[in-house]
Protein backbone atom coordinates (compact mmCIF):
# COMPACT_ATOMS: atom_id res chain seq x y z
CA UNK A 1 0.00 0.00 0.00
CA UNK A 2 0.97 3.27 -0.84
CA UNK A 3 -1.46 5.25 0.97
CA UNK A 4 1.17 7.44 2.96
CA UNK A 5 3.19 8.55 0.18
CA UNK A 6 3.07 12.06 -1.59
CA UNK A 7 2.45 11.40 -5.14
CA UNK A 8 3.16 15.15 -6.52
CA UNK A 9 0.29 16.39 -8.52
CA UNK A 10 1.86 17.61 -11.85
CA UNK A 11 -1.84 18.57 -13.18
CA UNK A 12 -2.56 20.77 -9.68
CA UNK A 13 0.97 22.24 -10.29
CA UNK A 14 0.14 23.01 -14.18
CA UNK A 15 -3.11 24.16 -13.03
CA UNK A 16 -2.11 27.00 -10.29
CA UNK A 17 0.62 28.34 -12.59
CA UNK A 18 -1.76 28.69 -15.33
CA UNK A 19 -4.64 29.85 -13.48
CA UNK A 20 -1.83 33.34 -12.20
CA UNK A 21 -1.73 33.68 -16.20
CA UNK A 22 -5.50 34.29 -17.17
CA UNK A 23 -5.26 38.14 -16.06
CA UNK A 24 -1.76 38.89 -17.21
CA UNK A 25 -3.26 37.47 -20.94
CA UNK A 26 -6.40 39.55 -20.43
CA UNK A 27 -4.31 42.57 -19.15
CA UNK A 28 -2.17 41.95 -22.84
CA UNK A 29 -5.54 41.96 -24.73
CA UNK A 30 -6.26 44.97 -23.51
CA UNK A 31 -3.33 46.12 -25.34
CA UNK A 32 -4.06 44.44 -28.54
CA UNK A 33 -1.69 41.99 -27.70
CA UNK A 34 -2.35 38.37 -27.96
CA UNK A 35 1.25 36.01 -26.44
CA UNK A 36 2.25 34.03 -29.38
CA UNK A 37 4.37 30.51 -28.90
CA UNK A 38 6.23 29.65 -32.40
CA UNK A 39 7.37 25.52 -31.93
CA UNK A 40 9.59 24.39 -34.48
CA UNK A 41 9.96 20.68 -35.38
CA UNK A 42 12.13 19.36 -37.40
CA UNK A 43 11.61 15.71 -38.91
CA UNK A 44 8.84 13.24 -38.34
CA UNK A 45 8.82 11.71 -35.00
CA UNK A 46 5.27 11.01 -33.74
CA UNK A 47 5.86 11.63 -30.25
CA UNK A 48 7.67 14.89 -30.89
CA UNK A 49 4.46 15.75 -33.03
CA UNK A 50 2.12 14.75 -30.40
CA UNK A 51 4.15 17.42 -27.73
CA UNK A 52 4.03 19.68 -30.00
CA UNK A 53 0.70 19.78 -30.51
CA UNK A 54 -0.61 19.87 -26.90
CA UNK A 55 2.08 22.80 -26.65
CA UNK A 56 -0.29 24.45 -29.30
CA UNK A 57 -3.48 22.91 -27.69
CA UNK A 58 -2.49 24.55 -24.22
CA UNK A 59 -1.75 28.16 -25.77
CA UNK A 60 -5.42 27.96 -27.05
CA UNK A 61 -7.28 26.93 -24.10
CA UNK A 62 -5.62 29.94 -22.37
CA UNK A 63 -6.67 32.08 -25.16
CA UNK A 64 -3.13 32.54 -26.46
CA UNK A 65 -1.88 31.67 -29.92
CA UNK A 66 0.85 29.20 -31.62
CA UNK A 67 2.47 28.73 -35.11
CA UNK A 68 3.33 25.65 -35.57
CA UNK A 69 6.41 25.62 -38.07
CA UNK A 70 7.14 21.63 -39.36
CA UNK A 71 10.24 21.46 -41.61
CA UNK A 72 11.12 18.13 -43.23
CA UNK A 73 13.81 15.77 -41.66
CA UNK A 74 16.24 16.59 -44.97
CA UNK A 75 16.72 20.79 -43.44
CA UNK A 76 19.90 21.98 -43.55
CA UNK A 77 21.38 23.72 -40.85
CA UNK A 78 20.88 26.66 -42.48
CA UNK A 79 17.77 26.57 -43.48
CA UNK A 80 16.54 25.92 -39.82
CA UNK A 81 18.44 29.16 -38.73
CA UNK A 82 16.51 31.45 -41.53
CA UNK A 83 13.72 29.77 -40.44
CA UNK A 84 14.25 30.74 -36.86
CA UNK A 85 15.53 34.26 -38.00
CA UNK A 86 12.24 35.34 -39.10
CA UNK A 87 10.56 34.40 -36.11
CA UNK A 88 12.65 36.37 -34.75
CA UNK A 89 11.63 39.49 -36.64
CA UNK A 90 8.10 39.08 -36.36
CA UNK A 91 6.42 41.06 -34.12
CA UNK A 92 3.55 39.26 -33.55
CA UNK A 93 5.93 36.09 -31.91
CA UNK A 94 7.22 36.06 -28.54
CA UNK A 95 8.39 33.06 -27.76
CA UNK A 96 10.25 30.32 -29.77
CA UNK A 97 10.52 26.85 -29.24
CA UNK A 98 12.82 24.14 -30.84
CA UNK A 99 11.72 21.06 -30.03
CA UNK A 100 14.99 18.89 -29.16
CA UNK A 101 16.36 16.74 -30.28
CA UNK A 102 16.81 17.75 -33.92
CA UNK A 103 17.93 15.33 -36.39
CA UNK A 104 22.04 14.26 -36.09
CA UNK A 105 23.14 16.00 -39.61
CA UNK A 106 21.92 19.32 -37.93
CA UNK A 107 24.12 21.76 -36.06
CA UNK A 108 21.38 21.98 -32.54
CA UNK A 109 23.84 24.45 -31.10
CA UNK A 110 24.01 26.78 -34.15
CA UNK A 111 19.94 26.49 -34.21
CA UNK A 112 19.58 26.98 -30.50
CA UNK A 113 21.68 30.22 -30.49
CA UNK A 114 19.26 31.50 -33.66
CA UNK A 115 16.90 32.20 -31.37
CA UNK A 116 16.58 35.68 -29.82
CA UNK A 117 17.87 35.89 -26.20
CA UNK A 118 14.04 37.84 -26.05
CA UNK A 119 12.42 34.89 -27.51
CA UNK A 120 13.93 32.15 -26.20
CA UNK A 121 11.26 30.76 -23.44
CA UNK A 122 12.83 27.92 -23.64
CA UNK A 123 16.40 28.91 -22.23
CA UNK A 124 18.47 26.63 -25.01
CA UNK A 125 20.95 29.47 -26.21
CA UNK A 126 24.76 29.97 -24.96
CA UNK A 127 23.50 33.16 -23.26
CA UNK A 128 20.34 32.14 -21.81
CA UNK A 129 21.55 28.82 -20.23
CA UNK A 130 24.59 30.56 -19.11
CA UNK A 131 22.16 33.57 -17.58
CA UNK A 132 20.55 30.58 -15.80
CA UNK A 133 23.82 29.03 -14.27
CA UNK A 134 24.40 32.14 -12.87
CA UNK A 135 20.71 32.29 -11.58
CA UNK A 136 18.87 35.23 -13.00
CA UNK A 137 17.81 34.04 -16.20
CA UNK A 138 14.24 35.22 -17.23
CA UNK A 139 13.56 31.97 -18.70
CA UNK A 140 15.07 28.81 -17.59
CA UNK A 141 14.66 25.85 -19.12
CA UNK A 142 11.04 24.89 -19.22
CA UNK A 143 11.03 21.13 -17.72
CA UNK A 144 14.10 22.43 -15.42
CA UNK A 145 11.79 25.00 -13.84
CA UNK A 146 8.94 22.41 -13.88
CA UNK A 147 10.96 20.18 -11.45
CA UNK A 148 11.93 23.36 -9.30
CA UNK A 149 8.09 24.65 -9.22
CA UNK A 150 6.61 21.22 -7.73
CA UNK A 151 9.30 21.38 -5.36
CA UNK A 152 8.20 24.92 -4.10
CA UNK A 153 4.63 24.23 -4.79
CA UNK A 154 4.81 21.15 -2.26
CA UNK A 155 7.67 23.26 0.21
CA UNK A 156 9.91 20.64 -0.32
CA UNK A 157 13.23 21.65 1.10
CA UNK A 158 16.61 22.08 -0.91
CA UNK A 159 18.79 23.82 0.57
CA UNK A 160 21.89 21.59 1.45
CA UNK A 161 20.58 18.38 0.24
CA UNK A 162 22.20 16.18 -1.35
CA UNK A 163 20.63 16.14 -5.10
CA UNK A 164 21.41 13.26 -7.59
CA UNK A 165 20.22 14.03 -10.92
CA UNK A 166 20.74 11.15 -13.79
CA UNK A 167 21.08 12.48 -17.08
CA UNK A 168 23.48 15.98 -18.71
CA UNK A 169 21.65 16.59 -21.55
CA UNK A 170 21.09 21.03 -22.79
CA UNK A 171 17.65 21.33 -21.68
CA UNK A 172 17.19 19.08 -19.08
CA UNK A 173 20.09 17.96 -16.34
CA UNK A 174 22.54 20.44 -17.16
CA UNK A 175 20.32 23.08 -16.30
CA UNK A 176 18.42 21.45 -13.62
CA UNK A 177 21.58 20.54 -11.63
CA UNK A 178 22.65 24.42 -12.23
CA UNK A 179 19.14 25.37 -10.39
CA UNK A 180 19.47 23.10 -7.74
CA UNK A 181 22.92 23.97 -6.78
CA UNK A 182 21.90 28.09 -7.01
CA UNK A 183 19.40 26.82 -4.23
CA UNK A 184 22.13 25.15 -2.53
CA UNK A 185 21.51 21.47 -3.04
CA UNK A 186 24.73 19.71 -2.99
CA UNK A 187 24.64 18.59 -6.82
CA UNK A 188 26.00 15.21 -7.69
CA UNK A 189 25.11 15.17 -12.01
CA UNK A 190 25.41 11.27 -13.26
CA UNK A 191 25.53 10.28 -16.79
CA UNK A 192 26.19 7.20 -19.19
CA UNK A 193 29.87 7.22 -18.45
CA UNK A 194 29.36 7.48 -14.58
CA UNK A 195 30.30 4.62 -12.49
CA UNK A 196 28.76 3.15 -9.34
CA UNK A 197 25.67 5.12 -10.62
CA UNK A 198 23.48 3.14 -8.19
CA UNK A 199 25.56 4.51 -5.23
CA UNK A 200 25.73 7.14 -6.21
CA UNK A 201 21.79 7.58 -6.35
CA UNK A 202 21.42 5.91 -3.00
CA UNK A 203 22.39 8.80 -1.45
CA UNK A 204 20.20 11.19 -3.31
CA UNK A 205 17.43 13.31 -0.93
CA UNK A 206 16.27 14.52 -3.96
CA UNK A 207 16.50 12.40 -7.16
CA UNK A 208 16.15 13.74 -10.91
CA UNK A 209 15.74 11.08 -13.40
CA UNK A 210 16.74 12.56 -16.72
CA UNK A 211 17.75 9.31 -18.98
CA UNK A 212 15.48 8.57 -21.41
CA UNK A 213 15.55 5.24 -20.48
CA UNK A 214 11.80 3.87 -19.72
CA UNK A 215 11.73 2.26 -15.79
CA UNK A 216 15.52 3.49 -15.05
CA UNK A 217 16.20 3.95 -11.73
CA UNK A 218 15.30 0.97 -9.47
CA UNK A 219 13.23 0.80 -6.58
CA UNK A 220 16.50 -0.22 -4.00
CA UNK A 221 18.50 2.70 -5.72
CA UNK A 222 15.99 5.22 -3.50
CA UNK A 223 16.82 6.02 -0.48
CA UNK A 224 14.57 5.84 2.22
CA UNK A 225 12.33 9.28 2.46
CA UNK A 226 13.77 10.68 -1.11
CA UNK A 227 11.99 13.19 -3.13
CA UNK A 228 11.94 11.40 -6.66
CA UNK A 229 11.15 13.60 -10.08
CA UNK A 230 10.70 11.72 -13.46
CA UNK A 231 11.50 13.93 -16.01
CA UNK A 232 11.20 10.79 -18.28
CA UNK A 233 8.81 10.82 -21.43
CA UNK A 234 9.50 7.27 -22.96
CA UNK A 235 7.53 5.85 -25.97
CA UNK A 236 3.75 4.60 -24.91
CA UNK A 237 4.20 7.39 -22.09
CA UNK A 238 6.64 5.68 -19.56
CA UNK A 239 8.79 7.51 -16.97
CA UNK A 240 12.44 7.29 -16.50
CA UNK A 241 11.45 5.73 -13.10
CA UNK A 242 10.16 2.51 -11.94
CA UNK A 243 7.10 4.22 -10.26
CA UNK A 244 5.50 1.28 -8.23
CA UNK A 245 8.69 0.50 -7.12
CA UNK A 246 10.59 3.68 -6.30
CA UNK A 247 7.22 4.77 -4.11
CA UNK A 248 8.10 1.88 -1.82
CA UNK A 249 11.11 4.12 -0.32
CA UNK A 250 9.88 7.31 -1.75
CA UNK A 251 8.86 10.13 0.30
CA UNK A 252 7.24 11.62 -2.18
CA UNK A 253 7.72 11.09 -6.17
CA UNK A 254 6.29 12.47 -9.56
CA UNK A 255 4.03 9.93 -11.47
CA UNK A 256 4.25 9.76 -15.39
CA UNK A 257 1.76 10.97 -16.94
CA UNK A 258 0.52 14.06 -14.95
CA UNK A 259 3.82 14.30 -13.08
CA UNK A 260 6.65 16.87 -14.58
CA UNK A 261 5.00 17.17 -17.59
CA UNK A 262 2.38 18.99 -17.65
CA UNK A 263 4.07 21.58 -15.59
CA UNK A 264 6.38 21.98 -18.37
CA UNK A 265 4.03 22.78 -20.31
CA UNK A 266 2.65 25.38 -18.18
CA UNK A 267 6.05 27.13 -17.55
CA UNK A 268 6.16 27.45 -21.49
CA UNK A 269 3.18 29.21 -21.23
CA UNK A 270 4.53 31.27 -18.77
CA UNK A 271 7.51 32.18 -19.67
CA UNK A 272 5.40 33.27 -23.44
CA UNK A 273 3.39 35.49 -21.23
CA UNK A 274 6.83 36.98 -19.52
CA UNK A 275 8.02 37.34 -23.09
CA UNK A 276 5.12 38.95 -24.60
CA UNK A 277 4.55 41.72 -21.85
CA UNK A 278 8.39 41.92 -21.48
CA UNK A 279 8.86 42.64 -25.38
CA UNK A 280 5.31 45.09 -25.16
CA UNK A 281 7.16 47.45 -22.43
N1 LIG B 1 13.13 22.34 -26.61
C1 LIG B 1 12.40 21.38 -26.03
N2 LIG B 1 11.75 21.65 -24.88
C2 LIG B 1 10.98 20.70 -24.27
O1 LIG B 1 10.41 20.96 -23.19
C3 LIG B 1 10.84 19.42 -24.88
C4 LIG B 1 11.53 19.20 -26.08
N3 LIG B 1 12.30 20.19 -26.62
N4 LIG B 1 11.47 18.01 -26.70
C5 LIG B 1 10.58 16.96 -26.25
C6 LIG B 1 10.36 17.03 -24.77
C7 LIG B 1 9.15 16.28 -24.29
N5 LIG B 1 8.38 17.22 -23.53
C8 LIG B 1 7.19 16.91 -22.90
C9 LIG B 1 6.34 17.87 -22.40
C10 LIG B 1 5.15 17.54 -21.82
C11 LIG B 1 4.76 16.21 -21.70
C12 LIG B 1 3.46 15.90 -21.07
O2 LIG B 1 2.74 16.79 -20.66
N6 LIG B 1 3.08 14.63 -20.96
C13 LIG B 1 1.81 14.24 -20.36
C14 LIG B 1 1.22 13.04 -21.04
C15 LIG B 1 1.32 13.06 -22.53
C16 LIG B 1 0.15 12.43 -23.22
O3 LIG B 1 -0.97 12.45 -22.68
O4 LIG B 1 0.38 11.91 -24.33
C17 LIG B 1 2.01 13.90 -18.91
O5 LIG B 1 3.15 13.61 -18.52
O6 LIG B 1 1.03 13.89 -18.18
C18 LIG B 1 5.61 15.25 -22.16
C19 LIG B 1 6.80 15.58 -22.75
C20 LIG B 1 8.94 18.45 -23.65
N7 LIG B 1 10.07 18.41 -24.36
Amino acid sequence: MVTDKLILNGNQVAESIKEALVERIQQLSHKGIVPCLATVLVGENPASATYVRMKGNACKRLGMQSIRIDLPEATTTKELVAAIQQLNDDPGVHGILLQHPVPAHIDERAAFDAIRIEKDVDGVTTLGYAQNAFGFAKFPSCTPAAIMAILAYYNLPIKGKHAVVIGRSPILGKPVSAMLLNQDATVTTCHSRTTHLEDLVRLGDIVVAAVGKPNFVKGDWIKPGAVVLDAGYNEGNIGDVDFEACVENAYAITPVPAGVGPVTIATLLKHTVDAAELLSE
